[in-house]
């Protein structure tokens, strides 16, 4: 971890200068000025940020937290509740003014926002992993920022993410981002809790699933709730996917401009495996596969060739009982496996559509859920 200046060049420091697309989570201490509201300057700031970031090309999705702890303000709390249903009421209350207090911002910058609120089953659940995916990419894809939070109102504890770190990284997977940045009251992480020592050191740099990481990082304050032990969980959940996950105080002034330029501000954790591979292996290795199709030779050579998306025109035959959003395997008329993916159609639709040009697809089924059958983004070439 050497005692590089700041204007040294560090790889992974390179990367993020590199990012194109960045997940950005704020947490609950920092977004509620230590629990004193929701702080407007603080989020009109980082709303500048985001949307400078916008200008120079790198999309921005954001994980924010602050809902519960905005909550509580407004129903005049001063201790957070421990029972369930006051959670779930000061969440519903925080949220409004969560919305309001980023759309407002984003509008003086002539950029929409989009509230997005998740449970562990939209990502655990194959079908609405991909419906989230697909609803996230095209929120994107339109310029528009998402604004994501855990759905605190109806989630019970068995399936809570909890913490925003988890959820930020699993935001990562989802869209592949290059980075996670998690903005937070402290610097970044230190060798031992700051709070607690005085002596405590700034990590720069180091590997996501180093284990003394683990060791060093404790809990949260009274507001937080993971404090750096998510964090560092989070950074190893973001890496399975190749992102890079920069934990840094919201407070720096410019903090995320100046990470994604490169500046050695905050903790940079990497992902052992260069990124492309990471995520390529990060989808294989998702889902079970649950169905096969059978390629003519043409769509064996441009999945192998271009890259491309798998079009059902390609596809000779169907089998298994897959539904939209399982994995299946892609093979050739020998049977040699070429490529898996994350199907856009049942099996049912995919055995009408096989063979069939994209165009024909919403006479066919009444109804055209995606052009093409497996997306080049959900596709692995083996
Ligand atoms: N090794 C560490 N380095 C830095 N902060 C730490 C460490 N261990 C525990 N913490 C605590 O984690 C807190 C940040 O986490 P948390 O309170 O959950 O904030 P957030 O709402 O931003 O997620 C810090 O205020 C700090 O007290
Ligand atoms: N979903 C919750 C956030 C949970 C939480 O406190 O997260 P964090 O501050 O990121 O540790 C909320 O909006 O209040």
């Amino acid at each position: 971890m050497g005692e590089q200046g700041v204007n040294e060049r560090v790889p992974g420091r390179d990367a993020l200068r590199g990012a194109r697309r960045v997940v950005v989570k704020i947490g609950s201490a920092l977004l509620t000025n230590d629990g004193r509201g929701l702080d407007e300057t603080a989020i009109g700031d980082w709303v500048d940020q985001i949307a400078e970031l916008h200008r120079r090309g790198i999309e921005v999705v954001l994980v924010s937290s602050g809902a519960v702890a905005a909550g509580m303000v407004r129903l005049g709390w001063q201790v957070r509740p421990s029972a369930v249903h006051e959670l779930q009421a000061a969440a519903a209350v925080g949220q409004n003014g969560l919305t309001e207090c980023y759309e407002g911002h984003f509008a003086r910058h002539g950029l929409l926002t989009a509230q997005v609120l998740l449970t562990h089953d939209d990502l655990s659940n194959r079908k609405r992993y991909l419906n989230a995916r697909s609803a996230l990419r095209t929120l994107v894809g339109l310029g528009v920022v998402p604004v994501i939070n855990e759905n605190d109102t109806v989630v019970t504890d068995e399936i809570r993410f909890g913490d925003n770190d988890t959820l930020g990284a699993l935001v990562a997977n989802l869209l592949e981002a290059d980075a996670l940045v998690i903005l937070t009251d402290q610097e970044g992480l230190f060798d031992a809790d700051p709070r607690h020592s005085a002596s405590a050191q700034l990590i720069h740099e180091g590997h996501a699933d180093d284990p003394s990481f683990t060791a060093m990082a404790g809990g949260g304050g009274a507001l937080g709730r993971g404090g750096m032990t998510t964090k560092v969980q989070a950074a190893r959940l973001a890496a399975r996917s190749g992102a890079y996950t920069a934990i840094a105080s919201g407070r720096q002034p410019h903090v995320l401009i100046r990470l994604t330029e490169g500046e050695r501000l905050g903790t940079l954790l990497c992902p052992e495996q260069a990124p492309m591979a990471a995520r390529k292996r990060w989808l294989a290795g998702q889902l079970q596969v649950r169905g096969t199709l059978t390629l003519d030779a043409g769509a064996v050579k441009v999945l192998r060739d271009s890259g491309s998306s798998l079009l059902a025109v390609g596809v000779k035959a169907v089998s298994g009982g897959f539904v939209r959003g399982d994995m299946v395997v892609c093979v050739d008329e020998q049977g040699a496996r070429v490529a898996k993916g994350l199907v856009n159609y049942g099996a049912e639709d995919a055995v009408q559509l096989m063979g069939k040009p994209s165009h024909r697809i919403e006479a066919i089924l009444g109804y055209m859920e995606a052009p093409e059958l497996i997306h080049r983004d959900n596709l692995v070439v083996l």
